[in-house]
């Protein structure tokens, strides 16, 4: 998928939400046997029509073996027949010596035919360029991340003052295009996306940590928004659990429609 096509996406459904497919066996009703392929037809059904994109992580269905790889496919290949808009992320943050990293591109944007992977970027240049160069695919940077965790490196200053977290972006943007490379920038450190904005504007942002993880989206958009809006925002537990019962994706599509309603009113401006 294009940058222009994504943006008409956001344009036709007046919103920039991506739904999060982290199905944990813990929170899905028992009514479902741990299928996490039939939970996942549920949300998507339920949540499709308010969401530009799903974002499965791996981590969610590697646990489960075998099963949950074939989960993992039955999703992707459900919302390619039944959604075909809809962008899809493997959310994998992956990243290796080159050698390798050619082997994961191949797993996720020939195999699995995703349209867009999180990279991790500590390994620098040979461990991105792989991911590259693959018409209409994705590779979403690592930049600065919703956790606590991402003041122990990406905060530490340079001898210049410059955060890693801005060294990354600096760097990576020479090695793809704002048509090729999108940034994780997290929605619990909002107001520093108007410095990441400085050196990366037209890039797309995947912006997850609103809902759960306490990030406000109000504040992503007064931060992050650009001229073609420029934003995905995701949200999983926030929406995929907010019921563990049978009504699950009843409730997950009430909470899908709320932020959508949200982002159509942040949207006013550029629309
Ligand atoms: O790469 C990601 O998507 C990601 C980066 C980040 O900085 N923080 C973050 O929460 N994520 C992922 O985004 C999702 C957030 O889930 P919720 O907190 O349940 O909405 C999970 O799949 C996380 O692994």
């Amino acid at each position: 998928m294009t940058r222009e096509e994504l943006f008409s996406q956001i344009k036709l459904k007046r919103s920039f939400l991506c739904v999060g497919l982290d199905p944990d066996l813990e929170k899905m009703p028992a009514s479902l046997n741990g299928n996490l392929f039939e939970f996942n037809k549920a949300i998507i059904d339920a949540t499709a029509q308010y969401a530009i994109a799903f974002k499965p992580n791996m981590a969610f269905y590697e646990v489960q073996g075998a099963s949950g790889i074939t989960a993992f496919e039955d999703t992707v290949a459900y919302i390619r027949a039944h959604y075909p808009d809809i962008f899809i992320i493997a959310d994998a943050k992956r990243g290796d010596i080159g050698n390798t990293s050619k082997m994961y591109a191949r797993s996720f944007f020939e195999t699995m035919d995703v349209d867009a992977l999180t990279v991790a970027p500590y390994m620098g240049e040979d461990s991105i360029t792989p991911f590259l160069g693959y018409k209409g695919k994705w590779v979403v940077v690592l930049a600065l991340t919703s956790n606590k965790g991402s003041l122990d490196f990406q905060h530490v200053e340079d001898a210049h003052g410059t955060p890693l977290y801005m060294t990354v972006l600096q760097k990576t943007k020479q090695w793809g295009s704002a048509d090729d490379m999108m940034y994780v920038c997290g929605a619990t450190q909002a107001a520093l996306l108007a410095d990441i904005r400085r050196v990366v504007p037209q890039h797309f942002l995947l912006v997850p940590g609103v809902g759960a993880q306490g990030g406000s989206l109000e504040e992503v958009a007064k931060y992050g928004m650009n001229s073609q809006c420029g934003l995905i925002v995701n949200s999983s537990r926030g929406i995929i659990h907010a019921s563990r019962d049978d009504d699950f994706a009843q409730v997950a599509a009430l909470k899908a429609r709320e932020m959508q309603q949200k982002m159509q009113s942040l949207l006013q401006d550029i629309l």
